[in-house]
């Protein structure tokens, strides 16, 4: 379980998180929705580990994220797809698979059956280059590579941009299925909202750096929701 208390963060005098609180559970997905420029991806960095807090407490399983670098926070379990998918364009799909080896045990370098299950043209695309694959490959060679690595929390940053509607379809699958199976906290990220709408138990929406609205997917109100999230 992921537990966010009231973080705030700071990009030098810029604040760009006020008090944000969140919680991620097991089975569950949780979306984060909100317009360009909200801290989105803030929020995500604050819990990969990519940008220190300045206020407030982040408790994973027990353990206080704050105390761990962020390659401790990858082998404690938090795998991140990043917006823009930062796959490496010059090594093959195995090679950027095998990124997510780092992070685990002798015994856990290889890449899990799911991987190739979930998303079957990785397997017929393993020699070739990450640069070479459209977008919505690139974006399902991203998922792959955090899986590789076993996550209990995956955290994904608008895993739908700019891509095309049949992928997108294949990743939401892909997603549902994590979920189901019950043992990973899923954080998602969107803008999409009838992708986040369908995939998520819980939402929070941000604006300005803030959580301005939250609840369960039953308590959803869509016209309220897209007004938020309408530039
Ligand atoms: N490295 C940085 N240095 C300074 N300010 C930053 C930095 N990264 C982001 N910001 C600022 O912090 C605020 C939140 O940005 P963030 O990228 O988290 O938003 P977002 O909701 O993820 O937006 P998008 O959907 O465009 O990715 C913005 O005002 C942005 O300009």
């Amino acid at each position: 379980m992921l537990n966010i208390d009231n973080i705030d963060l700071h990009y030098g005098a810029a604040q760009a998180l006020r008090g944000v609180s969140i919680s991620a559970e097991p089975g569950k997905v949780t979306t984060v929705l909100g317009r360009n420029g909200v801290g989105k991806t803030t929020l995500l960095r604050a819990i990969t580990g990519r940008q220190p807090i300045s206020a407030g407490r982040m408790d994973w399983e027990g353990t206080d994220l704050s105390t761990l670098r962020a390659d401790a926070r990858a082998r404690a379990g938090i795998a991140s797809v990043p917006q823009g998918r930062e796959i490496f364009p010059l090594l093959t799909v195995q090679e950027n698979l095998e990124t997510g080896f780092g992070a685990l045990p002798r015994a856990l370098r290889h890449v899990p059956d799911e991987v190739f299950t979930l998303f079957p043209v990785l397997k017929d695309m393993l020699g070739r280059r990450g640069g070479d694959l459209s977008g919505g490959q690139q974006q399902q060679l991203a998922i792959g590579r955090a899986l590789v690595m076993r996550p209990r929390l995956l955290v994904l940053d608008e895993p739908t941009e700019g891509i095309q509607p049949s992928i997108i379809q294949d990743i939401g699958r892909a997603i549902s299925y994590l979920r189901d199976r019950g043992d990973m906290a899923i954080l998602l990220v969107e803008q999409y909202f009838d992708f986040a709408r369908d995939l998520c138990d819980s939402f929070a929406v941000m604006d300005r750096g803030q959580i301005v609205k939250s609840g369960t997917r039953d308590s959803m109100d869509e016209a309220e929701l897209r007004g938020l999230l309408t530039v």
